[in-house]
């Protein structure tokens, strides 16, 4: 081939869907290029603008941490902390930030049992324009060091000016109008100002859906809008995909709530009906089949961090005692491809893959566990959704991209494609549990020593 074809080539191939991973200590340097992932001091740094103020989604913070990230210079502009904690928790969030005084804390209501803030999102605000950024690691330490997470940094959105002002795509507008939508559920208070932010930045080219939950029982209009049945809108009204019925639907998670006593009550029927959902009117007279990516104790036992891996794998043995028939669904945690194999996943990611392995119809990155509390459940006769906890994601559909194909083209597929190139964050074929294997289950025993010589005993 010419040097010029092969110019060509690359250019074709620099088309990637624009999903990142986190740094990885003590893996190899090719794992950790930019082109893969990015740190926390990348994310904040100069470099990305010049920061006036900030706004701090998550769940689990280390204040002073945090602030040692961003730049020197910029460590006393406003920073929003916005949590979900509530009385001890909450005191103890209020002490840890005292001695910064340009941090505000925000607590998000929580008014159903059992819910969390779990959204991991970042609002920065330069003096050049803004930027969202969606995670799924918290702000603490352990969360940027030795996982498998996911990050999403959007373009520097410019302030409008007049003239810019009516020239936003449609889907752009839509990103704006969805994160404003979700910004409102909070409320009145600090986040006044930061959807007065949002509303005066030109997010025409997010390209990503916004995929959110927040707590309620949602009906009407509302009940598409959020969780599960956002994402069944979405695919019906965007999932212009040719038969994809046989492929296959992968979920990839680092927790799973209670599921109901067999797989027709909730994962199979409602929930996978979500993700199968095409702009087809044809409906699916059989489930397609359907992976569940989640961490075996070999997985965690082998990990960099050895069983300290599962305490972020919160599956207690009491939801899966009730729920067997997982097991059919199970597979391994498994990422050569990006060398985090022994990077213990924390991030949550859901996919819709060809069989022969080479396309993908959309990817999902999201703090959305597998649970009806993230998701959502139906209710009184599929009336209302009800959703206990905030979650954040983006969805990566291919038509947001300037391609002429109708799917991602999965790096195995790079000779022939000329489209836009998915790298997925774990290996496929996926593999299935071995009769031995068991899923992580962070409140029993393991004795078998860990590659650190511990064992784990919750
Ligand atoms: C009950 N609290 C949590 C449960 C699961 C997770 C997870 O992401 O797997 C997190 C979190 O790390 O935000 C919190």
């Amino acid at each position: 081939e010419g040097s010029s074809s092969l110019e060509d080539k690359s250019e074709r191939m620099r088309n990637y869907v624009p999903f990142l991973l986190t740094k990885v200590r003590n893996i190899s340097g090719r794992f950790n290029d930019s082109k893969i992932a990015v740190g926390l001091r990348d994310i904040l740094s100069s470099k990305m603008g010049d920061l006036q103020a900030s706004a701090q989604f998550n769940y689990m913070f280390d204040i002073p941490w945090l602030i040692e990230h961003y730049p020197a210079d910029k460590r006393s502009k406003p920073l929003l902390i916005v949590h979900g904690d509530q009385r001890e928790k909450k005191h103890q969030l209020q002490e840890e930030a005292e001695p910064f005084p340009n941090v505000r804390l925000f607590q998000a209501k929580l008014p159903i049992a059992y819910g969390t803030h779990h959204s991991k999102m970042m609002l920065l605000l330069y003096a050049e324009g803004l930027r969202v950024v969606i995670t799924t690691a918290n702000l603490i330490h352990a969360d940027w060091d030795k996982k498998t997470q996911g990050v999403w940094i959007s373009p520097l959105f410019p302030k409008y000016s007049q003239e810019n002002q009516d020239e936003a795509g449609p889907e752009g507008s839509q990103f704006q109008k969805d994160l404003m939508d979700y910004l409102h559920q909070y409320g009145p208070g600090p986040l006044n100002e930061w959807r007065q932010h949002v509303a005066e930045h030109d997010m025409s080219n997010a390209k990503v859906r916004l995929l959110a939950s927040v707590p309620g029982r949602h009906i009407g209009i509302n009940k598409d809008k959020w969780g599960h049945m956002k994402l069944r809108k979405l695919l019906q009204q965007y999932g212009e995909f040719d038969d994809i019925d046989s492929w296959p639907v992968i979920g990839q998670f680092s927790s799973i709530g209670s599921l109901g006593p067999d797989k027709s009550k909730w994962l199979c029927s409602e929930w996978l009906r979500s993700l199968a959902s095409t702009n087809s009117l044809t409906s699916l007279d059989h489930d397609p089949s359907l992976h569940l990516m989640f961490p075996t104790v070999e997985n965690v036992r082998t990990s960099l961090e050895g069983y300290v891996a599962g305490g972020s794998l919160p599956y207690s043995w009491k939801t899966a005692a009730k729920q067997p028939y997982l097991k059919d669904f199970f597979c391994r945690w498994k990422s050569e491809c990006l060398g985090r194999s022994r990077a213990s996943p924390h991030l949550k990611s859901y996919t819709r893959i060809s069989p022969d392995l080479t396309k993908a119809a959309w990817f999902i990155m999201t703090s959305a566990n597998l649970s009806k509390a993230a998701w959502g459940a139906l209710e009184k006769n599929g009336s209302q959704l009800m959703i206990r906890s905030y979650e954040i994601g983006v969805l990566f559909l291919p038509q947001d991209f300037d391609t002429s194909e109708k799917f991602f083209n999965l790096p195995e597929n790079q000779a022939e494609s000329n489209g836009v190139i998915l790298r997925l964050p774990f290996d496929l074929p996926v593999v299935p549990y071995t009769n031995e294997d068991r899923p992580w289950l962070w409140d029993r025993q393991y004795s078998q020593p860990d590659v650190h010589g511990h064992r784990w005993n919750p």
